[in-house]
């Protein structure tokens, strides 16, 4: 029986993604650094990034799996497979969650023992403080117990949204991806602003906070997004010049091109 309260659990690779999904449950407070555990190649690099959150570091991977109940993977893509093969007697115990890109259910079966308990997800940064959204493949090996544990722990930091596998790949570009052309909007119009003597301070404040209201409206009231423009541009207004300027550059095609670059 697994306790939340209990539970430990192991980062097998300490990177970006993975101290996201750390610092999200350390700031929450779901749980404490003395249950989380990180392993990586190098001891010192990995010290770097523990020491400050108060989790435990190791340069044995083999060590990590066997300290805690439920292991994330959370390598490059290309390297999941030859850590899940190394380790697979150690993790048949275990419940396993990757969080690698494209390495769905089925494909990670042909590394582990089979039996394994093992889920694939797809999260993304914003988990770090408590705002994640977690794509979470709907074929998995977990027991239901696990598989409501693994649930009450993403659900604490994220939004959770069952995937089919088939499409993992295009949600993960909304949620996974999206940080970055988000990002990108962020600093475009603080560059738009600058341009004409606002601070940047006060621009990245007044943009990060318009789109964080502007989706939290979106997701409260369900609103068409056509509507939610619409009621911002009024007749001869200014934002519709804006909008006409955006739509002469391509604002929507560029974006679904982004779709098409990654996918196709
Ligand atoms: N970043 C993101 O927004 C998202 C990432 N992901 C997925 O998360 C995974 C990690 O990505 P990300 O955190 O960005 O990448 P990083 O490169 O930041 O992290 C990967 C980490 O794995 C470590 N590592 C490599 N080989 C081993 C090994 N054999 N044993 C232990 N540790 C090892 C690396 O250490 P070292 O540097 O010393 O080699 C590094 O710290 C990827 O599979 C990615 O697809 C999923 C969703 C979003
Ligand atoms: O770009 C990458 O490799 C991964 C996928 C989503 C975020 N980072």
């Amino acid at each position: 029986m697994y306790e939340k309260e209990r539970l430990k659990i192991g980062f097998l690779g300490f990177g970006n993604m993975a101290q996201a999904i750390a610092k999200g449950w350390l700031k929450k407070g779901v749980l404490s650094g003395d249950r989380l555990f990180a392993s990586g190649r190098n001891l010192e690099k990995l010290e770097k990034n523990t020491l400050e959150l108060g989790i435990q570091a190791s340069s044995s991977n083999q060590a990590l799996i066997q300290a805690v109940d439920m292991v994330i993977l959370a390598v490059k893509p290309g390297q999941i497979k030859d850590v899940a093969l190394e380790f697979k007697e150690e993790l048949k115990e275990k419940i396993v969650v990757c969080v690698a890109v494209g390495i769905h259910w089925e494909e990670l079966s042909d590394s582990l023992a089979e039996g394994t308990q093992h889920i694939s997800i797809f999260p993304n940064t914003p988990i770090s403080i408590g705002e994640g959204a977690t794509n979470v493949e709907e074929k998995h090996s977990l027991s239901d117990e696990s598989y409501q544990v693994f649930l009450e722990l993403f659900e604490s930091i994220s939004v959770v949204t069952t995937v089919v596998t088939s499409q993992m790949a295009v949600a993960g570009v909304i949620n996974g991806c999206g940080p970055a052309f988000t990002a990108l909007f962020i600093e475009a119009v603080a560059d738009g602003a600058v341009k004409y003597g606002l601070s940047r301070s006060e621009a990245y404040q007044l943009a990060s906070q318009t789109i964080k209201g502007t989706g939290q409206l979106q997701l409260e009231t369900g609103e068409h997004p056509g509507v939610m423009k619409d009621a911002v541009t009024s007749p001869g207004g200014t934002t519709i010049k804006g909008v006409a300027a955006l739509e002469e550059n391509a604002f929507r095609s560029s974006v679904i091109q982004a779709f098409d670059a990654i996918l196709k």
